[in-house]
């Protein structure tokens, strides 16, 4: 197969932009530009957005419907493909469909994880041959967690979340609830009471059952409703929180006891039941589409 038939066939195609959740988070310093340092354990949960690239002629790149909030040029899809075009100079256009399911400012990384999909799938359809790590590279100025995206894989992340060391852990069931605010994450590392000084573990403390979130307190005070829900999941396993919030999510040993307790916990919240998968959906995707 050519690569122009691959890029025929894969431009009518739905592509996957999984969320992640933050097993654990640990703030340990803070940089001069203010951005946290970060020790923090990235798993893909199998809930996505889905987005589908259409090829223009003008050299445009454009979405096919804004997502409700998000101004178009702000939209971290559209900064993707600029981005690309910008760094090699490719003149194609492109129209953008977008299927968003991901709840936004959930701590979820939905719109990081749409960029890194744009990222990684335009390089491929536009033929640019970009190498991985120019891609995070470039993700990285998008946002702390498009680097992992495009990484693919379960990962121990050190620095801002740029730095990764693949990591394979159990992939277990999660109950995830969205509480019904949205958490700015700007405003929660900009907190006054935030935890700064944690110390630096090792990958083996985590697996022993670390799995402090040092947001946590600074979240749970300032919005109800993700202490709510932290009491309510609570009863069913440990709840934890995942990135800044607002999503709090609870791991569960069989499928069984994750729809026990997602089968309780709809009856009041927008609930969420997801099995871990520490390889992105989007590289199983790739893999099986025969284009990387
Ligand atoms: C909390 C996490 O979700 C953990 O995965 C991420 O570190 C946040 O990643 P993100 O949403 O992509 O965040 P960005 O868009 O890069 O940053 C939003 C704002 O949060 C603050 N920020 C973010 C990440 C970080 N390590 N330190 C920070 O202080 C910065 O003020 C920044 O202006
Ligand atoms: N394609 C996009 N999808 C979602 N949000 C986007 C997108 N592009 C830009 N944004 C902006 O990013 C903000 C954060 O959205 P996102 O869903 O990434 O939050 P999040 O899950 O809390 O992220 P994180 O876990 O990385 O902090 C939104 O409120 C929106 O203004």
């Amino acid at each position: 197969m050519t690569q122009n038939q691959i890029n025929q066939s894969a431009w009518a195609e739905k592509w996957p932009a999984p969320a992640k959740l933050n097993l654990m988070l640990r703030i340990t310093g803070q940089r001069s530009d203010g951005y946290h340092l970060l020790q923090t354990v990235f798993q893909f949960i199998e809930l996505c957005d889905w987005i589908t690239f259409h090829p223009v002629d003008d050299g445009r790149v454009s979405l096919q419907k804004p997502i409700p909030g998000v101004p178009e040029a702000d939209d971290l899809i559209i900064r993707a493909a600029k981005l690309l075009k910008a760094e090699t100079g490719c003149e194609q256009g492109v129209r953008i469909e977008v299927e968003k399911n991901l709840p936004m400012g959930g701590g979820l990384g939905g719109g990081s994880s749409d960029a890194a999909t744009t990222l990684v799938v335009l390089n491929a359809l536009w033929g640019l041959q970009l190498s991985m790590e120019k891609l995070m590279e470039l993700g990285l100025t998008l946002g702390a967690d498009v680097p992992v995206f495009v990484y693919g894989y379960s990962s121990w992340a050190e620095g801002v979340g740029e730095k990764l060391e693949r990591i394979d852990i159990p992939e277990q069931w999660f109950v995830v609830i969205k509480p019904n605010c949205h958490v700015d994450t700007k405003e929660v590392f900009l907190s006054k009471d935030l935890t700064r000084n944690s110390k630096s573990i090792r990958i083996a403390d985590f697996i022993a059952g670390q799995h402090q979130n040092d947001c946590l307190g600074v979240v749970r005070e300032r919005y109800q409703s993700v202490k709510d829900a932290l009491v309510d999941l609570s009863e069913f396993s440990e709840a934890r929180l995942t990135g800044t919030g607002a999503c709090v999510f609870a791991q569960f040993d069989s499928e069984e006891a994750a729809v026990s307790a997602y089968r309780s916990l709809q009856k009041k919240w927008q609930v969420y039941l997801v099995k871990g998968v520490n390889e992105s959906p989007l590289f199983s995707k790739l893999k099986s589409g025969n284009i990387s």
